[in-house]
């Protein structure tokens, strides 16, 4: 992973950055045919096989300080999740780089670490020790954690008898009750009903109160009127707009 020493922005810049996003580019591949087979007859006869690749983000810059809560905004396929993917170090740019200071969550695939045949007890365990907690730390947060996801009685049952709401929920209170310094958020906001979904707000509210950096994807713009004071508006992969959310909500309207 590079370091704050890896960039070229000025000194007291980085000082109080907490996500520098320098340069960034990311193509994907795509493929023309579903099967070798089909790329194989296609190849016979004589047509163009090689996958086309698509620029997901295109030469991105922008910096986060330490505190920050930031929108990502853009239509459907505009780069928003690829970005929060790059910062979290799912995925590699492949020009440019990423930056990141202190311990870093992300509600992106939430869950995703989660393993149906284990108790939601040996989860919650599992998934705070992949998030970089110790197991006294966990200990010690354990009960908050279950509270909040409001499934007690069913803690020690193996997770795959959850419902979706149920799985979603303990996911969202492990991630959010680790240690962090920089959250991510990509449109986990829809998790469960309408009064959790209020509770998970409130929670990632006082986070940011707390002076934690947040980068938050979501298509619905009261709450990221609510959460952040800035927005990045992405169109085709490059940034487009950067500044009061307000003003980036109208920016990626008119686009
Ligand atoms: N693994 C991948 N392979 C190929 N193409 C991909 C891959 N991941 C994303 N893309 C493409 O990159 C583009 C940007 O996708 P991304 O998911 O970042 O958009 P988004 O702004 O988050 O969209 P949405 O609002 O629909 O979630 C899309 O055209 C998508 O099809």
């Amino acid at each position: 992973m590079p370091t704050a020493d890896d960039t070229s922005l000025p000194a007291a810049e980085v000082a109080k950055a907490s996500i520098i996003v320098e340069d960034v580019s990311k193509e994907f591949r795509i493929r023309r045919t579903h099967s070798f087979k089909e790329t194989f007859v296609e190849w016979l006869k004589g047509r163009d096989v090689r996958p086309n690749h698509f620029r997901a983000l295109d030469d991105v810059s922008f910096t986060v300080n330490e505190g920050e809560s930031v929108a990502l905004l853009g239509f459907n396929g505009s780069g928003k999740s690829t970005m929060l993917k790059l910062m979290s170090g799912v995925l590699e740019p492949d020009t440019g780089q990423v930056l990141i200071r202190g311990r870093l969550a992300g509600l992106i695939e939430v869950g995703a670490g989660f393993h149906p045949d284990m108790s939601g007890r040996e989860n919650v365990y599992l998934n705070a020790a992949i998030l970089g907690m110790q197991k006294d730390e966990i200990d010690a947060r354990f009960d908050d954690i279950v509270a909040f996801s409001e499934i007690e009685e069913f803690i020690d049952q193996e997770v795959k008898h959850y419902s979706s709401g149920m799985f979603m929920r303990l996911a969202f209170a492990v991630a959010i009750h680790t240690e962090l310094d920089v959250l991510l958020i990509d449109e986990i906001l829809s998790v469960g009903d309408g009064p959790f979904q209020e509770k998970c707000q409130a929670k990632i509210k006082e986070l940011s109160a707390a002076g934690k950096t947040m980068v938050i994807v979501s298509h619905d713009q009261d709450l990221v009127r609510e959460l952040t004071h800035r927005g990045i508006v992405i169109r085709q992969g490059k940034k487009v707009f950067d500044g009061p959310t307000e003003q980036a909500i109208d920016a990626m309207l008119a686009g």
